[in-house]
C-alpha cells in the first residue's frame, strides 16, 4: 500500500483504542444479576459492542445481536446498566498494545485528531480521561452527540467540518463493519484494527483500506502533513 497523506484522522473508541469488553461484560452481568437472570460472560458480550449502550442492554435481555426486548424489561435493565457503567467505566479497560505510541506519532506527523464513537457522552468523556488519552483529541463525537450515530456518515462528516476538511481527505480508524459503512457513507478512507469487535465476524470481509495488527504500523502507513 503506498503511503496514505490524509488532512485529519478520526479513531473509534471500543475495539480499537480500548478494551472496554472486561468493564462491559462486568456491568451486563451485574445487571443480569440484579434482574434475577444468569450472567452472559466476555465472550457474548464481545459480539455485541459496537452499536451504542442501548443496542448492547437490548442484546442482553435478548440473548442475541438482533431483535427486540420486551419494552417493560428494557425499561427496568436500562437504568441499572447505565448506574453500573458510570460506576465502572474504566475499572477493567485497557488500551490496546501501541495505542499511546500511535497517538503519539499521529499528533507529532502533524495530524488534527478526532475520536467518534457511538459509546454515550456521559461514558466517553471519563473513559478517554481516566485511560489518559483524552488531549489527544480536538474533537470527540459520542454516539448521543448528534441526531444519528455511526454507521450513519453523520458524525464524521460532523469531524471533518470542525476540521475544514473535505471527506476525500480524512481516515478513519476503526474495528467494526460499522466503521466501514460510516467512512464509506462519508467518503472518507477507512483502516481496521484486527484485534477489535465486529460481532464475531473477521473485519477483513467487510473490506477496509487496509487491516494492521497495531496503531504503532501507522507509521509506515500514514506521511507526516507538508
Ligand atoms: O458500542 C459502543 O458503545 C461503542 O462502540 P464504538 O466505540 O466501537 O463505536
Ligand atoms: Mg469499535
Amino acid at each position: 500500500m503506498t503511503m496514505l497523506q490524509p488532512k485529519m484522522v478520526l479513531c473509534d473508541l471500543d475495539g480499537t483504542l480500548v478494551d472496554s469488553v472486561p468493564d462491559l461484560t462486568f456491568c451486563v452481568d451485574a445487571m443480569m444479576e440484579q434482574l434475577g437472570r444468569p450472567a452472559w460472560g466476555e465472550a457474548a458480550v464481545r459480539t455485541w459492542v459496537g452499536n451504542g449502550v442501548e443496542r448492547l442492554v437490548c442484546r442482553a435481555l435478548i440473548g442475541q445481536l438482533d431483535g427486540e426486548p420486551d419494552p417493560a424489561d428494557y425499561a427496568l435493565a436500562y437504568p441499572i446498566f447505565v448506574a453500573l457503567y458510570a460506576a465502572n467505566t474504566s475499572t477493567r479497560s485497557v488500551l490496546y498494545p501501541g495505542v499511546r505510541e500511535g497517538l503519539e506519532f499521529l499528533r507529532s506527523a502533524g495530524y488534527p485528531l478526532g475520536c467518534v464513537t457511538n459509546k454515550a457522552a456521559q461514558f466517553t468523556e471519563p473513559l478517554l480521561r481516566q485511560v489518559g488519552i483524552r488531549d489527544y483529541f480536538g474533537l470527540v463525537v459520542s454516539g448521543d452527540s448528534l441526531p444519528r450515530k455511526k454507521p450513519d456518515p453523520m458524525p464524521l462528516l460532523h469531524a471533518a467540518r470542525h476540521f475544514g476538511v473535505a471527506p476525500t481527505d480524512a481516515l478513519m480508524i476503526g474495528d467494526s463493519g460499522t466503521d466501514v459503512k460510516a467512512a464509506r457513507a462519508a467518503g472518507f478512507g477507512i483502516i481496521c484494527m484486527s484485534y477489535g469487535y465486529n460481532h464475531g465476524v473477521d473485519i477483513r470481509e467487510a473490506q477496509p483500506d487496509a487491516v494492521i495488527d497495531s496503531l504503532e504500523e501507522l507509521r509506515g502507513l500514514v506521511a507526516a502533513q507538508a
